[in-house]
């Protein structure tokens, strides 16, 4: 295979239950296959991408001591600013040559679960630019439309109730990261030094990558292969929850990004499920030997975050 399935998301939302099913075992081909795909129809003008790109340039160009103002490091939900060289997606090979925003869903300061230090629920910070937040927060629910749209297809897919997810996506953990990959710095002997070799880690991840090559996708028998952004496409790839909870039916596939040539910008948005879902393959194939234990979506999630920033991790391994 040399190149990424293309996917209609409107097959998906038809009103003919024949052509959704259609649709969904297309989708599902694809998550089974190489666990990646390009999603189009998917009804994001590109007008909203241009202004998130905008945007994405105009909180990255700040000076460094107000991004760090906004550090991650002061958030134990996933919030805020990861500089150049702060995360390591593939720990083996060392850290990652990008910088990073994460927003998740937006709660005030005085939301119970905020008060209750429930997994996940915290305050965004924001950054102070004129109407960032608003445009930046219209964005984040746009992709949860689309991710969840694209969860009623999975669904179909492995034989389940079209709306097997719904209760699962009341108010999900979901990251929408922004990403700037600065031009050939990084370790030039390693082919992963924007981002290192990895899985994501939730149920689907949905990227808008700009003109910049660098994203590489491995494929089943090892070959890497080029993702180059699609114009008016996301590029749409498994995570590791899903393809636990799909009992390993879904891949969750390795890809990396390479050290671009020139300045690179993507913004990414990571779909997991509810903090309290519980992540059970029996649920979707009672009759299947289940190859992984119940887990609750953030109890999985927090596990994967502890090895990829050592701010995170236990004491006794980050004074290794
Ligand atoms: O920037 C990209 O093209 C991919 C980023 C990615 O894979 C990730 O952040 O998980
Ligand atoms: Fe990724």
């Amino acid at each position: 295979m040399e190149s990424l399935p293309i996917i209609s998301m409107a097959g998906l939302l038809s009103e003919q239950p024949a052509e959704r099913q259609a649709t969904a075992n297309e989708l599902g081909r694809a998550c089974r296959d190489i666990g990646f795909f390009y999603l189009v129809d998917h009804g994001i003008p590109d007008s909203v991408f241009e202004a998130l790109f905008e945007d994405a340039s105009a909180f990255f160009s700040l000076p460094s001591d107000r991004k760090e103002a906004l550090s991650i490091k002061r958030s134990p939900h996933n919030r805020g600013y990861v500089a150049i060289q702060d995360e390591k997606l593939n720990p083996v090979s060392g850290a990652d040559s990008k910088e990073a925003f994460n927003i998740g869903h937006d709660l005030p300061a005085d939301h119970p679960d905020v008060l209750n230090n429930k997994p996940f629920c915290g305050v965004n910070y924001w950054p102070d630019l004129p109407g960032w937040r608003e445009r930046t927060l219209n964005y984040y629910h746009r992709c949860l439309n689309v991710a969840r749209t694209l969860h009623r297809g999975f669904a179909l897919d492995m034989g389940a109730p079209e709306d097997f997810f719904e209760s699962r996506l009341i108010e999900p953990i979901a990251t929408l990261r922004m990403l700037r990959y600065p031009a050939a710095q990084g370790d030039p002997q390693r082919a992963d030094g924007a981002a290192g070799t990895h899985t994501d880690y939730g149920n689907v991840t949905l990227l808008k990558t700009d003109r910049v090559p660098g994203l590489e996708v491995r494929t089943k028998d090892g070959q890497w292969i080029d993702a180059p952004s699609l114009p008016g496409a996301f590029v749409c790839n498994i995570g590791d929850c899903l393809m636990r909870w799909s009992n390993d039916l879904y891949q969750s596939t390795p890809h990396r990004v390479r050290t671009p040539e020139a300045e690179r910008y993507s913004v990414a948005f990571f779909m997991e499920a509810d903090p309290d879902a519980m992540v059970d393959p029996r649920d979707l194939f009672p009759h299947q030997e289940p190859h992984y234990p119940p887990v609750s979506c953030s109890d999985y999630l927090a596990q994967r975050l502890n090895s990829t920033y050592d701010f995170r991790a236990e004491p006794r391994q980050a004074n290794r």
